[in-house]
């Protein structure tokens, strides 16, 4: 039976304080607890909150990576809770084992800590079943970036992704039965381990969402998909893009399809005319993009190190302007906190709405946005033992 109800398992956050402070007290007294509990990552030990100009303390400037770049203005993380965290990412190791990972890739996916960033980007639900559809599919939207477009070591090939996509469209999306031509679709997708993750991440979050819900996720990851088939080609022929060109890709290839999990994940929905308003789902793209700039920030090192280096925003602009890689990293980081002062611009306008699930999901946005920022700063697989950006063995096999 579908839930999709605001449910008293998610929305013990929303209706804790709220309001101009909460969100920096709450963060300093989670340090302080986390401190207490031996539960601070070196990360977060790292955290530098700078001043900020704008006074709204749900916002911060942010340092990253090694520290030596200016800071990244991003909301605060509202919620730390290990303990949860680790749950989701138990649970996520087992799940990953019954579609197919073997031990080794499970223990891999469990260290990535895809529960961890559900945990941080998702603070209003503290259900673990809800928080396991974000870690399910997260893992597995990663696990076809890696394994599918990214990473040669692991098979990633330019000249295979566009069919290996259209599997991965279709095991999210299963046509009508075909006659006799549905059993070989159906066993090809049976026997590749990253499909049946992305099939049955789009299963189990069919039984929180509405179908509404669950196709706009799926037509979210076809649109990113299209960006993915991009890159494939500029690898493969050696013409990179210039950085708009990048970041027209990039736009559609975001955390915004994470994003589209908040209300599903929160327990409501956004109806679609809401969700679908340029209003909202531009404030949706500038947080998708954000976000997927902090990637790109904190991916430079690792990109640099494949014998293909993926397209980057950061080495785009380096290309374009035949300038350094830490002047380039200076234009993204500005860049992306011109989106952010943007997003939190727009989410002031749009405060002014008297519509509750939108006012959650906006906030569910930026509650996003800080965690996502957390995750990416304190995770291995965004840096070495020096807290450098640097390429580490913790992708996904
Ligand atoms: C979680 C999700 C929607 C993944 C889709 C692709 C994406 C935006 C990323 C995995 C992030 O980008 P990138 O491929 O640069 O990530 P890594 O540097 O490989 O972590």
């Amino acid at each position: 039976m579908k839930d999709t109800n605001l449910d008293n398992t998610s929305t013990t956050f929303l209706f804790g304080p709220t309001g101009l402070g909460t969100s920096a007290a709450r963060f300093v007294s989670e340090i302080a607890k986390a401190a207490r509990t031996d539960n601070l990552d070196s990360g977060l030990l790292q955290t530098d909150l700078a001043s900020v100009g704008d006074c709204d303390p749900a916002y911060a400037e942010r340092a990253w990576g090694d520290g030596t770049a200016s800071p990244l203005y991003c909301p605060i993380p509202e919620r730390f809770n290990e303990p949860l965290a680790d749950e989701v990412d138990d649970r996520l190791a087992d799940w990953a084992l019954e579609c197919g990972f073997d031990e080794d890739e499970a223990q891999k996916i469990r260290k990535v800590r895809f529960g961890r960033l559900v945990m941080l980007a998702h603070p209003d639900c503290d259900d673990p079943s809800r928080l396991l559809i974000g870690a399910k599919l997260n893992m597995a939207w990663w696990a076809a970036d890696d394994y599918y477009a990214d990473d040669t070591e692991l098979g990633a090939d330019p000249k295979l992704l566009p069919p290996r996509l259209l599997l991965a469209m279709t095991a999210m999306d299963p046509p009508p039965p075909a006659g006799e031509f549905t059993t070989p679709l159906e066993e090809a997708i049976a026997e590749e381990r990253v499909l049946v993750a992305l099939g049955r991440g789009i299963d189990y979050l069919g039984q929180y969402a509405t179908p509404e819900q669950v196709q706009r996720t799926c037509y979210a990851t076809f649109s990113m998909f299209v960006s993915w088939s991009a890159y494939a080609a500029w690898r493969y022929t050696g013409e990179y893009p210039p950085a708009w060109k990048y970041l027209a890709a990039r736009q559609h290839d975001s955390f915004y399809t994470s994003m589209t999990l908040i209300d599903p994940i929160g327990g409501y929905v956004l109806p679609p005319d809401i969700f679908f308003d340029s209003r909202v789902r531009h404030a949706a793209f500038l947080a998708g993009t954000a976000v997927v700039l902090v990637n790109d920030l904190l991916s430079v090192a690792k990109d640099l190190a494949d014998e293909q280096p993926p397209v980057n925003m950061v080495l785009q602009i380096a290309a374009d302007r035949g300038c350094s890689i830490e002047e380039a990293t200076e234009i993204t980081v500005k860049f992306h906190n011109d989106l952010v002062h943007d997003f939190r611009e727009r989410h002031q306008k749009l405060q002014a709405l008297p519509n509750v699930e939108l006012q959650r999901f906006l906030r569910g946005l930026r509650g996003w946005m800080g965690g996502a920022f957390e995750w990416h700063n304190s995770n291995p697989r965004y840096k070495n033992s020096n807290g450098a950006s640097q390429p580490d063995s913790q992708s996904l096999a």
